[in-house]
């Protein structure tokens, strides 16, 4: 059993000239579930699935915890040792960035290849499996600057999956790709999910797709807390409490807030 928990995680971005504040009261999720993350442009998905991926530090946090198996790792202690914070990063999380940076003097196998040497756990044969399913065996020995930019996701998509993580975030992975080619994506991650019994986060803006994949949503709601002070909360109840609740019920709703910001709402399938 997988169960990523957080709660109260505030993180605070500020310039010179503006602010945003992101909140997360409470987020939960388990083996075998997914959750599509879906929210207007500037929200703050991006900045929460960065935490949530152990790749930025929340200003403060109540609780961040991850449990695998038997044992349970207190993320938020974790997160203060970087040492400890990559390689617990490395072993249980997969996570494709909107754009995710590939080794430009690898190949397309050896970049994904990578991800399993730092996770410990080679596994020559899964890789076949996954460039074969993501349709990259025939570019498998090209180079970053030799293909293209769809490809270049697929094979980020490759590698996070490759060491078989416990837990999989996805930040638009499905962004540069055309219609079929996205759903053979969302559908090899849906499948090594199930491999695994992983967790699935999903930021995207295809409600169609991820809605046709099972997923359930998960919104983030905005606010303008000033002239230049935004902020974004993403909360998902526990499970133990029942399916999540829409503040406002029902399905998949776009309104405006009282202050003229955009806010997305969302709730359970
Ligand atoms: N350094 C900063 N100072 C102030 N605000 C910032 C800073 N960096 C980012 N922001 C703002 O934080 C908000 C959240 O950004 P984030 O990338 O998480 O949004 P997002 O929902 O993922 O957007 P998108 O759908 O466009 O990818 C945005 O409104 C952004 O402009």
């Amino acid at each position: 059993m997988i169960r990523l928990d957080v709660s109260q995680i505030h993180k605070n971005l500020k310039d010179p000239d503006r602010c945003f504040d992101l909140n997360i009261p409470c987020f939960e999720v388990k083996s075998g579930e997914k959750v599509a993350i879906i929210g207007a442009t500037g929200s703050g998905k991006t900045t929460a699935m960065d935490i949530l991926a152990m790749a930025s530090q929340p200003d403060k946090c109540e609780r961040f915890a991850l449990a695998v198996g038997d044992k349970s790792y207190d993320l938020k202690q974790i997160a203060t040792k970087p040492q400890k914070c990559a390689r617990i990063r490395a072993s249980f999380f997969g996570y494709v960035m909107q754009r995710s940076p590939l080794f430009p003097f690898l190949s397309v196998r050896e970049n994904v290849t990578l991800q399993q040497l730092v996770a410990k756990r080679p596994d020559p044969a899964f890789i076949d499996v996954l460039l074969d399913r993501l349709g990259l065996t025939m570019i498998a020995g090209a180079f970053p600057s030799e293909i293209s930019q769809g490809q270049k996701q697929r094979t980020a998509i490759a590698r996070s999956l490759s060491h078989r993580p416990s837990v999989i975030l996805c930040d638009e992975p499905t962004g540069a790709l055309d219609p079929k080619t996205a759903r053979q994506c969302l559908e090899t991650i849906d499948w090594a999910a199930v491999q695994t019994g992983a967790a699935l986060i999903m930021i995207t803006h295809d409600w169609e797709l991820a809605k046709a994949c099972g997923f359930e949503f998960c919104s983030i709601q905005t606010c303008s807390l000033g002239k230049s002070h935004m902020a974004g909360e993403l909360e998902r109840r526990s499970c133990a409490a029942g399916p999540a609740k829409t503040r406002r019920g029902g399905d998949l709703s776009l309104g405006l807030s009282k202050q003229g910001s955009g806010s997305l709402v969302g709730g359970a399938r």
